[in-house]
């Protein structure tokens, strides 16, 4: 038998498959890397800087090229290919043509890599996560979107610049859509193990429903403020994106807010969005019902009806 060496290819070049590269090599998460991108020269000069670090990472090759062969034989594909928003624009105005990159693009991939777990981070991601699963007829939980791991991490950090303690030590989830119908689950929300909900040390601040409004606000909102200032979102998505991808191809089962395929969750069913769920080498394992209060609960009905809404329209 050859020894074992994953592959993580990567769908498009641009701001967000470019630094998902960087952060994956830079984590060792393969051994090998492969980018796609239409764009040739794009794909090529990505590639050339990011090769010219390799000394400087664990170990591993990379190549990118113009022709969907480059991916074969990955393990998990991931897609950041497709229009991005301008500023002001929302996620949701991306779907009708990031639905139609995917009808071309999909049949094509599982041509080239058919064993592979397909990972959306385009947007909107939760409606194309269910797009790619339809399309692809693959099992649901090996069809997974970054979802709302990138929302929970703009939590974790607000939250810990407010309570002044590390971001590690905050454990709390933003659930539902990745986009404006997003929920932040307060109620499970906890600091080393005592709930946010009673937070009260001496010396720090405490938090109030004041600053819990403020807070999720800067949340919802933060991907429109670095778009305004940059363009683009790249650098925490790409580490993101890759703390998912070691979760996947290091069977880790670990609990991440994904997006995959529901089906009775809370009665909610028939659409892809995030909730706490269990990520290992087959995909999404399990999702965890959590103890949610009813405000939760309507309001993850609520963003599961948002992003339906969304699916039906595009006529899935
Ligand atoms: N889910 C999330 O948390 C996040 C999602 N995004 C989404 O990621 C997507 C990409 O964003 P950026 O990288 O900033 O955009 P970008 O414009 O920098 O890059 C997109 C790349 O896709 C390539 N491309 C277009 N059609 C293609 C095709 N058919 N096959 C292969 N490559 C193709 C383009 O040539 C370009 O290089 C957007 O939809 C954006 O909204 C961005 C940040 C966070
Ligand atoms: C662009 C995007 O989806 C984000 O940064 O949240």
């Amino acid at each position: 038998m050859p020894e074992h060496v994953s592959k993580i290819a990567i769908i498009g070049a641009g701001a967000v498959g470019a630094t998902v590269a960087y952060a994956a090599m830079i984590r060792g998460v393969a051994k090998h890397f492969a980018i796609y991108d239409i764009n040739r020269a794009k794909v090529d000069a990505e590639v050339l800087d990011l090769n010219h670090g390799l000394q400087f990472v664990p170990m591993a090759t990379l190549e990118g090229s113009d022709d969907l062969n480059v991916c074969a034989g990955a393990e998990v594909v991931v897609i950041t290919a497709g229009a991005k928003q301008k500023p002001g624009q929302t996620r949701m105005e991306l779907a009708g043509a990031n639905v139609e990159l995917c009808r071309t693009l999909i049949p094509q991939l599982l041509k080239v890599a058919p064993d592979a777990l397909l990972l959306l981070v385009t947007n909107p991601v939760d409606v194309l996560t269910y797009v790619v699963q339809q399309l692809s007829g693959l099992p649901a939980r090996r069809v997974l979107g970054s979802g709302t791991v990138l929302d929970s991490s703009r939590f974790r950090f607000l939250l810990a610049r407010h309570l002044n303690v590390a971001v590690q030590n905050v454990h709390a989830f933003i659930a539902g859509e990745h986009g404006d119908s997003e929920i932040p689950l307060w109620s499970t929300a906890s600091v080393g193990g005592l709930p946010l909900m009673q937070w009260s040390v001496p010396g720090r601040a405490p938090l109030s429903e004041a600053d819990r409004t403020h807070i999720f606000d800067h949340v919802r909102n933060a991907a429109y403020q670095v778009i305004r200032g940059k363009g683009a979102t790249n650098y925490a998505i790409g580490l993101a994106t890759a703390q998912i991808l070691e979760a996947l191809l290091h069977n880790e089962q670990r609990v991440l807010p994904v997006s995959s395929r529901l089906d009775g969750y809370l009665g909610i069913r028939d659409v892809c969005m995030s909730v706490p769920s269990i990520v290992n080498r087959g995909g999404v394992e399990a999702v965890l019902e959590l103890p949610l209060s009813e405000t939760e609960r309507e309001g993850l009905k609520r963003s599961a009806d948002t992003i339906r809404q969304a699916i039906r329209t595009l006529g899935f």
